[in-house]
């Protein structure tokens, strides 16, 4: 029995819920809360894994699914499984490599990571790395820096912007509040947020967000958007209409309103209000190839990992991100052998059952 209490495991993690143990025990206990911990009462943290646990799979058989492909297009990038790397912030205190490292198992896994605008590394040297990356944006209240964000995330070579929208303010977070921690340690700033003169500026929450700032970005960038906190169909219907590349259906991993829906259960309604018009992501309790299958299977495109990707940093680095991306390779591709499926192209909703509970 492997321990899962933090102590040294005997080998490498077998799955998500071993590597998250091994992380906790390495990492300060504050440091650790920031990244596990979400908003209030965290019911919508536990609401996020325990939706895929209300799904079962009604596998097919006899289709002789020899070969599997599990490589996607995304806005016109090639990716090698339909798992993303989700914006988180602060690599740094997971690991003194921060996001280098993380970019580093990115390109080696052939996967696209979506750089925190609150990100411990400049989006520049995470570019060096040589994978694809898209850029997580808090738009500010200050529009010309805004706009001098964006542009540093172009001349970087980011293919996609992912503009944050479920945070118009900050979310209560009381593990945060019960250790005090507001701030990166001296010598740890948010490198993304330095301006002309090299100020490094505080990331500010913008209560005035509304659908003509978005129209404000569509106009400083080609890059393609994507929104990035969607649960409700009506805001689906309406990044359509305002010309959206991609929607992300995310909840902020639980970080921001409590009590909000499960992504997983918000997916379906979200996926049938846009109707094949945009690609539909989802984030938020992803932690097996079978919770990979079940979102793609109710309609999204791909998916992302938060957690579980610092949870990797912590214990080994680049190592550790990409072995977290080699098991959810691994998982996925054992997963649609054993439904009978040849890849992400193949999978219907008639692959998923719904309990009510357990
Ligand atoms: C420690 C931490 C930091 C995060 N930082 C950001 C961020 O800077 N920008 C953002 O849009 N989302 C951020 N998120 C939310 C993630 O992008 C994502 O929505 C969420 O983690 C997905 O859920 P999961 O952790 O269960 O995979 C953060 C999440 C965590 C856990
Ligand atoms: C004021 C610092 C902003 C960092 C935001 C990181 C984030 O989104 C999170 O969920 O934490």
């Amino acid at each position: 029995m492997r321990p899962l209490d933090g102590t040294a495991l005997d080998g490498p993690a077998l799955n998500l819920a071993e590597l998250a143990a091994d992380a906790r025990g390495r990492l300060d206990p504050v440091h650790w809360d920031f990244f596990t911990g979400g908003a209030g009462e965290e019911r919508t943290v536990r609401a996020n894994e325990a939706a895929f646990a209300r799904r079962y799979l009604v596998p097919r058989v006899l289709r002789g699914a020899v070969r599997r492909d599990l490589r996607i297009s995304l806005l016109g990038t090639r990716i090698s499984m339909p798992v993303l790397i989700a914006p988180t912030a602060f690599h740094r205190l997971a690991h003194p490599e921060g996001e280098l490292a993380t970019a580093r198992a990115a390109a080696e896994a052939g996967t696209i990571m979506v750089v925190s605008m609150a990100a411990t590394r400049p989006v520049e040297q995470i570019a060096a790395a040589g994978g694809p990356l898209w850029f997580q944006l808090y738009p500010q209240a200050d529009l010309d820096f805004t706009a001098s964000v964006v542009r540093r995330a172009e001349a970087a070579g980011c293919s996609a912007l992912v503009v944050t929208v479920d945070s118009p303010v900050f979310g209560r977070r009381e593990r945060d509040l019960r250790h005090g921690f507001a701030d990166l340690p001296p010598g740890m700033v948010c490198e993304n947020m330095r301006d002309a003169s090299g100020r490094v500026r505080d990331i500010g929450m913008d209560a005035g967000l509304d659908w003509a700032r978005i129209t404000w970005l569509r106009e400083v960038t080609r890059l393609p958007i994507l929104l990035k906190g969607v649960l409700h169909p009506a805001d689906a219907a309406l990044a359509v209409s305002y010309g959206l590349d991609g929607l992300l259906v995310s909840n902020h991993g639980g970080r921001q309103l409590d009590g909000a829906l499960a992504t997983l259960d918000a997916l379906p309604a979200v996926v049938e209000a846009v109707g094949g018009r945009l690609p539909v992501l989802l984030d938020g309790g992803v932690r097996r190839g079978t919770d990979v299958l079940v979102a793609l299977a109710l309609g999204a495109s791909a998916v992302l990992v938060g957690r579980p990707v610092l949870w990797g940093l912590a214990v080994g680095g680049a190592a550790g991100v990409r072995h977290v991306l080699d098991l959810l390779h691994a998982d996925l591709d054992r997963a649609l052998a054993l439904a009978g499926v040849t890849g992400p192209a193949d999978l219907r909703g008639d692959l998923v059952a719904t309990v009510a509970c357990g």
